[in-house]
């Protein structure tokens, strides 16, 4: 699925209109019906008392109609006008004048803090001031209302995004922002709901098909693409009835330091789980018994140390190398990696330590192997790109650094986003219970695995996230959140391949 600029979605609403020969009034009336029949769907008639809070704009519009339409099926329903300006849009007008005609009598309108009404913990908030036109940080009274609206404990369900919130543009302040239990967005969601600092506000949400131009939305180079099963699909390489475990590679993983062998494990079983042909795995002399007793189908290497890594020797031709998982930074293990990089053209998998070693020696970024993939958590992004404003500032940064050193960039999170030159893929699946120890080096195993099958760099990055997500979803639905561990996500590995062709995903609205 596409993710659109509100500019965009202006386009895309221009273009509908002439395309489908309808006028705006009706393409709103189309919004809001979709947001009533999603109420209706789970509300049943239930006399809940909802507040639908409009602006004087097009959200503000949706808000009317929704209200309206809840009023003619017999819900409890009060209908607030948000009067911060007296620029009102012509579709707010018109269905202005629709629910007067409806209720026969005008929604109340808002001045100010005076006009606030009392809000009881189990009534339904419809947040409909603001939507994707928001131009200016909410301020005043309007503000006020927002937070009062945060405070009243009852549940608020946003129309479009919630208000405060700009669709596409960084945050300027936190404290003005309706931070919604549901958000209803129309056609696409927005790029703002998945980065940290933004996503918060928004919860869980579902998109509504408005039916803007299909035609439009396909042929528009998106701000970013949301990869989910659909798309997972289509990156999954069929395994050949002839193939030989040659065919599917070998796997380096150069991991593990005194205390640390774990990293190594974990980044081998996930190699071997996503299907490589074979792994071995390059650790210091203290690792060898551990790998060779917990993953006896790894071959083992090890270093001439006992506890950490100083020089990275093989006698075969990796087809990947997943380097970095728990190593430390010893002085002789930056030099290994300085000559390792240098010296080879394997496509690579960089992680863990092995980032913080390249930000404190820059030198290194210039021997970075093209097409590496790179797997920094928020803490080692910021030693290689430096510190950054806000989460738009962040993704700018990083594209900036992929283009320049031709490498594909997984920023892992809650929505992990992999950066490839100027492009954003944004992943769908994973959940809290993967914040535990291990989880990212069971992707660096996973991604270096897929490199090893022949995978290209980001193909491997977006297949390999997505995958490790919803080997983590399986996990989580078996174990919860709090009990999943990293083995727990490596031993779902399995299961997430199978679920990529055994069902189709619950899809309630198409999309582009
Ligand atoms: N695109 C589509 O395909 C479809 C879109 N639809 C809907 O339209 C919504 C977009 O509507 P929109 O463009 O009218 O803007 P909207 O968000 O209502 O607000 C703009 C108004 O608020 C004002 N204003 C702004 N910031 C402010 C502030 N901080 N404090 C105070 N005022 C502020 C600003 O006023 P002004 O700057 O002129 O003072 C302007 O009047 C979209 O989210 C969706 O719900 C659907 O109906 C159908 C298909
Ligand atoms: N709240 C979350 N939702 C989804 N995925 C998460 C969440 N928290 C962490 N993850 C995932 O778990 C992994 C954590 O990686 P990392 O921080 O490197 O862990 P470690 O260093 O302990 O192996 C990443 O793939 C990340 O995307
Ligand atoms: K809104």
């Amino acid at each position: 699925m596409k993710i659109f600029s509100a500019e965009q979605l202006y386009e895309a609403d221009k273009t509908t209109l002439e395309k489908q020969e309808i006028t705006s009034e009706a393409l709103m009336e189309r919004a809001g019906t979709k947001i009533f029949n999603w109420l209706q769907k789970r509300m049943q008639g239930a006399p809940v008392k909802f507040h639908i809070f409009c602006g004087i704009g097009n959200n503000g519009g949706d808000g009317l109609v929704v209200g309206r339409l809840l009023i003619e099926h017999g819900y409890n329903v009060h209908v607030y006008v948000v009067n911060c300006s007296d620029k009102r849009s012509k579709n707010f007008l018109i269905n202005y004048d629709k629910i007067k005609n409806a209720t026969k009598k005008w929604p109340s309108l808002m001045k100010g803090e005076d006009d606030f009404p009392q809000i009881n913990p189990d009534d339904i908030i419809v947040d409909a001031i603001f939507g994707i036109g928001l131009n200016r940080c909410p301020s005043g009274w309007v503000k006020n209302l927002i937070q009062y609206l945060n405070r009243s404990q009852a549940f608020i369900l946003a129309i479009d995004i919630p208000s405060g919130l700009s669709a596409n543009a960084p945050l300027e302040d936190m404290e003005a922002v309706i931070k919604a239990n549901h958000t209803l967005t129309f056609q696409t969601p927005k790029l703002s709901f998945f980065l940290p600092e933004t996503g918060v506000f928004v919860s869980n949400f579902d998109v509504l098909d408005i039916g803007l131009d299909l035609e439009y939305l396909q042929k528009t180079e998106p701000l970013a693409q949301i990869i989910s099963k659909a798309e997972a699909q289509r990156f999954y390489r069929t395994r050949e009835k002839f193939g030989h475990k040659g065919t599917y590679g070998h796997t380096l993983i150069i991991a593990g330091s005194y205390g640390k062998i774990g990293a190594a494990v974990l980044a081998s079983t996930a190699a071997f789980r996503i299907g490589a042909g074979m792994v071995t795995a390059f650790v210091p002399k203290c690792g060898y018994s551990i790998l060779q007793s917990t993953v006896p189908e790894a071959m083992v290497l090890t270093d001439k140390e006992e506890e950490f890594l100083s020089e990275i020797t093989y006698d075969f031709e990796p087809s990947a190398i997943g380097i970095g998982m728990g190593i430390g930074k010893n002085e002789a293990t930056v030099s290994a990696l300085e000559k390792l990089f240098k010296n080879n053209k394997t496509p690579f998998v960089i992680d863990a330590d092995a980032l913080n070693i390249i930000s404190e020696n820059r030198e290194l970024l210039k021997s970075l192997p093209k097409n590496s993939v790179l797997t920094p958590h928020p803490g080692e992004l910021k030693g290689l790109v430096g510190k950054w404003k806000n989460d738009y500032d962040k993704l700018e940064k990083v594209k900036k650094f992929s283009k320049k050193h031709g490498v594909v960039v997984i920023i892992k999170g809650a929505y992990t986003i992999t950066v490839f030159n100027d492009k954003l893929y944004i992943n769908s699946s994973g959940n809290p219970g993967m914040a535990t120890a291990g989880s990212g080096d069971s992707l660096s195993g996973v991604v270096a695995g897929l490199l090893s099958q022949g995978y290209d760099a980001l193909l491997a990055a977006v297949f390999g996230v997505y995958i490790h997500g919803r080997a983590g979803d399986i996990a989580a639905e078996l174990m919860g959140y709090e009990a999943t561990m990293a083995s727990d996500i490596i031993g779902n590995l399995s299961e997430a391949y199978l679920d990529l062709f055994s069902k189709e995903e619950p899809q309630s609205e198409p999309m582009a």
